[in-house]
């Protein structure tokens, strides 16, 4: 069967179009393809479906590389949208996805038939307890001294859809992402697990963001955490609404507007398709 290899700023996704290839189940494949030694390699297995009610376009599920199945993914819709438009699958430049995380609307920014960028209304965000979730008695957990993993973080929890964790650190090259992220990651106070965020302030536009993904671990990017990262820094009077994101991977430019939506805008490029034996 056919898939697609593509990346949004180095978070790279294996896509599969389900209009024309069989439904088989994918979640038990994902983890096995995602293998970066004995597969195709990915962060994500990403399925391109028909949509469910009739007035949306597409429906997208997303797999992690640990074969847990993922509500949303910021990268991986930019990803999507360029494919959908590029092929001719839609023929409008803004378009409704389902996701599990609700429908999100893609707007491809089109140059000589090419989408160079992809503004994607990534909805609001959440910030209840209950919504993200986290297991703390209160109304929302914005700059918060908690005692998660190994020890006392002020954290700020927050839904974009899929639950999040930001830290803010001085010096985020040096931060050991990798130890603190999987410990924060599966603490029990995240009932869901939770993607995890480690934001250094720049200046009041800029900040520099790196990740440990939910069931996917260190990654070159986040799309959601992007925008989870510019909600926190806002609440917490870091920097205005509208900010560029430095990742490992490249540049995110996240607006967190006044109709409470926050608007991603980044760049999704093809890398390769191939054909798999199943
Ligand atoms: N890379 C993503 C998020 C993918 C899903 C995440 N690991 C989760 O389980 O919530 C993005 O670009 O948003």
């Amino acid at each position: 069967m056919n898939f697609i290899k593509m990346h949004g700023l180095g978070n790279d996704f294996i896509l599969v179009n389900l209009f024309t290839e069989p439904e088989i189940d994918y979640q038990n494949l994902a983890k096995d393809w995602c293998h970066r030694q004995l597969g195709i390699g990915a962060d994500g297995l990403v399925l391109i479906q028909p949509p469910e009610k009739k007035e949306n376009h597409f429906k997208m599920t997303i797999y992690n590389s640990d074969g847990s199945e993922a509500d949303m993914c910021g990268n991986a819709i930019r990803c999507f949208a360029k494919y959908v438009y590029e092929k001719k699958m839609v023929d409008l430049e803004e378009f409704r996805i389902e996701t599990r995380a609700g429908v999100m609307v893609p707007k491809v920014n089109v140059v000589e038939g090419k989408v160079v960028s992809v503004q994607v209304d990534m909805g609001k965000p959440r910030f209840k307890p209950d919504e993200i979730p986290i297991n703390l008695p209160t109304q929302e957990v914005i700059d918060k001294k908690v005692r998660v993993g190994d020890g006392y973080y002020r954290i700020n929890a927050l839904s974009m859809g899929n639950p999040h964790c930001v830290i803010f650190v001085d010096d985020v090259d040096h931060y050991p992402v990798e130890k603190v992220g999987p410990i924060i990651e599966c603490d029990p106070i995240f009932p869901a697990r939770v993607n995890v965020e480690f934001v250094e302030v720049l200046n009041r536009k800029e900040i520099k963001m790196r990740v440990w993904e939910r069931g996917a671990g260190l990654t070159l990017a986040c799309g959601t955490g992007a925008c989870a990262s510019v909600v926190a820094c806002v609440k917490n009077d870091l920097t205005v609404p509208e900010v560029t994101v430095h990742l490992p991977g490249g540049d995110l430019f996240i607006k967190w507007a006044k109709d409470d939506h926050v608007y991603m805008t980044g760049p999704a490029t093809y890398v390769y398709t191939g054909q798999i034996n199943i």
